[in-house]
Parts: C-alpha cells; sequence; structure tokens
C-alpha cells in the first residue's frame, strides 16, 4: 500500500514506519518536527516537513494514498492541563484537517493512535479490572479527552462514508526498536514519562527523580500502568491496516494486561541498570488517573494481536540499551 504517516518522526511514528517498510509497503511521512527528529526519517522516504494542519497539501486527490497512519499530536498529559487549548488545536483542530484531506482525496483507510486514558479512574476500585473496549470512557485530563473526541469524530466520519477507521488505544508504550540499521527510540523532550525519565536519572544525567504521588488506593500507593513494548505496538498497526472495512470503525485496546506500579517499574530499573536511583517523594501529578490496564483479548481474536515482549524487564532492557546509544552519538 501507498501510506501517508502523520507524525513518522516521532517515537511510535518513526518505528511503525521502520515495519511498514520491511513489509514492502510504500510510506510518506509528514511531521513539522516540533517534537520529531529529521534523523528517524529513513534515507528515501519522501518526507513532508509540514504542519498536520497543511496535510491537505500531500494528501491530495491525485496522490493516490491508499491510507494514512495518524501519529501526529501533542501528547504530555501535565502540558494539556495548563495550556489546553493546544491539545484542542493540534489534536482536535489538526484531526479535522486531516478528515476534511481524506474525504476529498477518498483515501480508504485510516489508523489513529488512541490512548488507554480515554477510560480514566474505570478500574480505580478494582486494581484487577482490565479495560475493554466497551468500558465507559471519562478522561482525566484534555489531553485524554482530544483523543476521546477524534475516537468520536472517526465514528461519525465512517459512519457517512466509506472510509474505513481503526482507533488503536496504546496503554504504556515504552522501550525501542534495536537494529544493525540505527536504533530507534523515546527522545521526548522535555521527557515527561516513567521509564526514560527514571533511566536518565539512573544515568546519572538528571539531578533527581521525582515520584509523583504514594498515597493512592493502590497496594503499594503508588499508580499502576500496562506498560506494551512499542515493537508490539508497531506490529498491531500493520494488522489493522489488513482489518479496516469500508463504513466501519473499530476500536483495539493494546496492552499486555499486567499492571506495574510505579515502584515496581523504579525497581526493574534498578535491576536493568544496576544503578541505586535514589528517589524523592513528590505530590500527585495533575490529571494522572490511578490503575490503567488493558484487556487486549479484542485485539488477539480480531487481529491475531499477539505481544512477543511481555516481559517488563525486557522492555525496560531495550529502553537502556538506546539510551546508551543515543547519549553516545549525541
Ligand atoms: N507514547 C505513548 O505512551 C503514547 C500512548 C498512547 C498514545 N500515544 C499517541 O501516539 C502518537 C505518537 O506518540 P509518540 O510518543 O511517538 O510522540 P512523539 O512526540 O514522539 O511523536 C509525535 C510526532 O508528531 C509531530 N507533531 C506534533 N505536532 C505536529 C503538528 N502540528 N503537525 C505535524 N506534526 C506534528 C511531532 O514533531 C512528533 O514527531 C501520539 O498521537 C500520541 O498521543 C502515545
Ligand atoms: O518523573 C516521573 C514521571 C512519571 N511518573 C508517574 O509515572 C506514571 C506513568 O506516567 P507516564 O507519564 O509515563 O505515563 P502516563 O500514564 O501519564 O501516560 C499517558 O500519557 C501518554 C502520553 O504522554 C499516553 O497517552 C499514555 O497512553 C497515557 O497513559 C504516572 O503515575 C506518573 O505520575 C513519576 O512518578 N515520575
Amino acid at each position: 500500500m501507498k501510506l501517508l504517516v502523520t507524525g513518522g518522526a516521532g517515537y511510535i511514528g518513526s518505528i511503525v514506519t521502520r515495519q511498514l517498510l520491511a513489509a514492502g509497503h510504500q510510506v510518506e511521512i509528514l511531521d513539522d518536527l516540533s517534537k520529531g527528529f529529521r534523523d528517524n526519517v529513513p534515507d528515501g522516504v519522501p518526507f513532508h516537513q509540514l504542519s498536520i494542519h497543511d496535510v491537505a497539501q500531500v494528501l491530495t486527490p491525485d496522490a493516490g494514498f491508499d491510507g494514512v497512519l495518524h501519529f501526529a499530536a501533542k501528547i504530555a498529559v501535565e502540558e494539556s492541563v495548563s495550556n489546553p487549548g493546544l491539545y484542542w488545536d493540534t489534536n482536535v483542530r489538526g484531526t479535522l484537517d486531516l478528515l476534511d484531506a481524506v474525504r476529498a482525496a477518498g483515501t480508504p483507510r485510516l489508523i489513529f493512535s488512541s490512548t488507554g486514558t480515554v477510560h480514566g479512574n474505570v478500574s480505580g476500585d478494582d486494581p484487577s479490572a482490565k479495560i475493554t473496549e466497551d468500558a465507559p470512557v471519562a478522561p482525566t485530563n484534555p489531553y485524554s479527552s482530544s483523543k476521546l473526541m477524534i475516537d468520536l469524530m472517526l465514528a461519525g466520519e465512517c459512519g457517512g462514508s466509506n472510509l474505513g477507521a481503526v482507533s488503536l488505544r496504546y496503554f504504556n508504550a515504552a522501550g525501542a526498536s534495536l537494529s544493525d540499521a540505527g536504533h530507534l527510540g523515546e527522545r521526548h523532550e522535555p521527557e515527561t514519562h516513567l521509564i526514560p525519565i527514571a533511566l536518565q536519572a539512573a544515568a546519572g544525567d538528571r539531578g533527581e527523580f521525582f515520584l509523583f504521588g504514594d498515597d493512592y488506593d493502590t497496594p503499594d500507593g503508588t499508580c499502576i500502568r500496562d506498560y506494551i513494548h512499542v515493537e508490539d505496538l508497531a506490529t498491531a498497526h500493520l494488522l489493522a491496516l489488513d482489518n479496516t472495512e469500508p463504513g466501519q470503525h473499530k476500536i483495539f485496546n493494546l496492552g499486555n494486561g499486567n499492571g506495574y506500579s510505579n515502584k515496581q517499574v523504579i525497581d526493574v530499573v534498578r535491576e536493568v541498570t544496576g544503578a541505586k536511583l535514589p528517589v524523592t517523594l513528590a505530590p500527585r501529578r495533575d490529571g494522572d488517573a490511578v490503575v490503567v490496564v488493558a484487556s487486549s483479548e479484542k485485539a488477539r481474536r480480531e487481529l491475531g494481536w499477539v505481544p512477543t515482549k511481555p516481559r517488563l524487564s525486557d522492555i525496560i532492557a531495550d529502553a537502556w540499551t538506546f539510551y546508551q546509544y543515543d547519549k553516545g552519538r549525541s
């Protein structure tokens, strides 16, 4: 297929691009490089340094794209609380601009990066409860609200056209793609995610590591998340591309179904890196949900998706290999 990847110079989009190319697809990337990196774009892949708002310049009726994978977005929960307008503009209005282009071009397929956090605290009362696609939605911050709005927009768009769309609701993406061609991994600036921040601290590259809250209603008082290896996430995109159906919007939750508390994650970071990793307790972070763990039974059943690296220690080991590689080249 000929595919447009928005946000393909970022963390997840670049790793999905690597898998799409390996599977023989033809890829073009649109990214404004506000957060992504030009060197994440493989040689020979047409690159359009453009805002998502200008996507119609690339996704034209004549361009012949068979599908779009839409990663371009603002992604930081805390920033979304302090600056919600940025999230409505980039994520919601940006996707409206994309849908206008998709409609005008008659593009048949769209895969969207949604998030498990659209459900908010649905499993808060029962930490063992896994979140299914039909669980109630109750986002706790504007970032997650923006993703839910887009899921709803896609449902409506498919209902009125031949577009086949899939929302992949990622739980917590982590790890890296290690390859002789060069490793790809997480290098957000500023970094907000637990695992890369803990690795920076373990490497001695960060003054202090702050643990946001230890008074939650969980066994050790810290929040619980479901970490999924980014390469397993990427594979789901290829399966979803083959699973779109005209006029239908489908949703799949992507996680391992294993909840790890923030304290457990820190312990695994200590094991993998051999560092002591001192922790400074800090207040709760605005907008955080308490327990977020996926049921991915639907993705396994309908897409045939099987995560290959479910162990948290393997996920963190790959992230650590990437961290050292990235540090070595900068
Ligand atoms: N990282 C996670 O754990 C996670 C979890 C759930 C969902 N997601 C979603 O997956 C997608 C990719 O996340 P990521 O971690 O790779 O983030 P990222 O920041 O590395 O990648 C996003 C890319 O979008 C680009 N971008 C941002 N605004 C743009 C704009 N206005 N126009 C064009 N390009 C723009 C950035 O330059 C960047 O390259 C996002 O939609 C995110 O919301 C991520
Ligand atoms: O320095 C840190 C960073 C994070 N945390 C805690 O670690 C947990 C995980 O936080 P992350 O920022 O790593 O991930 P989130 O769960 O907030 O991620 C959410 O936002 C992501 C986008 O940034 C994705 O959308 C993802 O699906 C969604 O779960 C939270 O309890 C957070 O408070 C810390 O204690 N210290």
